[in-house]
């Protein structure tokens, strides 16, 4: 079985996707929740989502390696951490002391460093992050609210978060093939190796050259060089249709696009940060009743930042962000355990985590995909709802996507 931990819940259910378009029966399981042995075996891979992303660095490490120890007791034979495909971190991140810790448990002795994610716009040269035409750092992450990305060479943010080596393979290289790359490796001492992929081509030649690494690391991108298999049957099960909504936490600029699309045709709401701060219960009471008379045929849209300028790092002294969080992810509680909602679209990898958590899930049934890296996910809640979840990487997405997605559940 390939293993996975993910860093949050969107980058869980992006890469579950694809690995699942490999031909792997793959499942995610939210943090220490266990399937059971009967619906283990019947997986090829398992990926256990955590929320870590910006998470201290103990924390990050203590979760991903009890995770990993799951993975191994459960039959994982190869482990593959996901990460950020705009690699989001700080110098104070978690990315490099996470992959230390699983390296070491390992024995890897080198490890592939891949964030591509070309299907999304994501591509490494000549070891700089680009996204889109741009690089990383002039994209919309340098404004993050909790990982402002400023520079775009992968090695430059990597090497402040790990004691050891970090080398960059370059793409004439990659362009040779999977023994050029397999040598290429194996001739290289330094523990870390970005690796230039412009194209999933690359990434398939990546993945065969690490097909027998004991550690894979990336984005969902690098999945798509794992050795193909034959697909399985589909066995999604329609979740009845009583109640629709999508909760955005995400101030990405493809989220904003996102909310200003649907705002022609459904109804949208705004997130107060100074409620959230002051009095989330009373936020939350007023967003359900706002939610609840939407009536049916609508799909009402609460959000957060619609741009830029609605971020607040700070009111009267309190952090806001978390606070957003909190006021989602109650919201989300309250409208599938009171008001019938049984799909529900997820905006924010922090955000989904949050609702996600508060929705008490422990395993996501992958179904259709939407978009690349979004999928609709099938989950039980601990209240006993069948629910369809969508968690959706603030940055993927076409611009209609909140009132395009349901389409796939039809
Ligand atoms: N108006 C706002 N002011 C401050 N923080 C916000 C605001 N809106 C959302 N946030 C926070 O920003 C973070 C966004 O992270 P995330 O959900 O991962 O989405 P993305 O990475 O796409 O922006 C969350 O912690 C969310 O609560
Ligand atoms: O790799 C990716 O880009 C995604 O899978 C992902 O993790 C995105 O995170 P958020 O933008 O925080 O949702």
């Amino acid at each position: 079985m390939l293993g996975a931990i993910a860093d949050d819940f969107t980058g869980a259910t992006d890469l579950a996707i694809t690995v699942r378009r490999n031909g792997y029966r793959v499942a995610v399981a939210i943090e220490d929740h266990d399937p059971g042995a009967q619906a283990r075996a019947g997986l090829d891979a398992l990926v256990i989502a955590l929320k870590t992303r910006t998470a201290p660095v103990d924390e990050a490490v203590r979760t991903s390696r009890a995770a990993l120890e799951r993975l191994r007791q459960w039959g994982a034979r190869q482990v593959y951490v996901k990460y950020c495909s705009t690699f989001d971190s700080t110098d104070q991140g978690n990315i490099g002391p996470v992959l230390d810790a699983v390296a070491d448990e390992l024995g890897a002795e080198r490890v592939v460093v891949a964030p591509s994610l070309p299907a999304n716009g994501r591509t490494v040269y000549h070891g700089h992050l680009f996204v889109g035409g741009d690089l990383l750092e002039h994209s919309s992450m340098r404004h993050h609210p909790l990982t402002p990305m400023t520079r775009s060479r992968i090695a430059d943010l990597l090497r402040p978060q790990t004691p050891h080596a970090v080398a960059e393979l370059h793409h004439e290289t990659v362009r040779q093939g999977p023994e050029a790359v397999r040598a290429a490796l194996a001739a290289e001492s330094a523990r870390y190796v970005v690796v230039d992929t412009i194209d999933d081509e690359d990434l398939r030649v990546l993945g065969a050259a690490v097909s027998d690494n004991p550690l894979l690391s990336g984005g969902s991108g690098l999945a798509c060089g794992l050795p193909a298999r034959e697909s399985p049957a589909d066995d999604w099960q329609s979740i009845p249709d009583t109640g629709r909504v999508v909760l955005c936490g995400s101030a990405s600029a493809t989220t904003g696009r996102q909310i200003a699309t649907a705002a022609r045709s459904q109804p949208v709401r705004r997130v107060d940060p100074r409620a959230a701060v002051h009095e989330p219960d009373a936020e939350v009471e007023r967003i359900v009743d706002w939610v609840r008379a939407q009536g049916s045929g609508r799909v009402p849209v609460v959000y957060a930042a619609g741009e830029p300028a609605d971020v607040l790092s700070e009111v009267d002294g309190q952090p806001v962000a978390p606070a957003v969080e909190k006021v989602l992810a109650l919201t989300a509680q309250r409208l599938v355990s009171e008001a019938g909602v049984t799909r529900l679209l997820a905006a924010g990898g922090e955000t989904s985590g949050a609702i996600v958590r508060a929705l008490g899930v422990g395993l996501l049934r992958i179904g259709p995909e939407i978009a690349p890296g979004i999928c609709w996910s099938g989950a039980v809640t601990d209240g006993g709802q069948e629910v369809a979840l969508a968690l959706k990487s603030g940055n993927f997405g076409p611009d209609d996507l909140f009132t395009s997605a349901w389409d796939r559940l039809a």
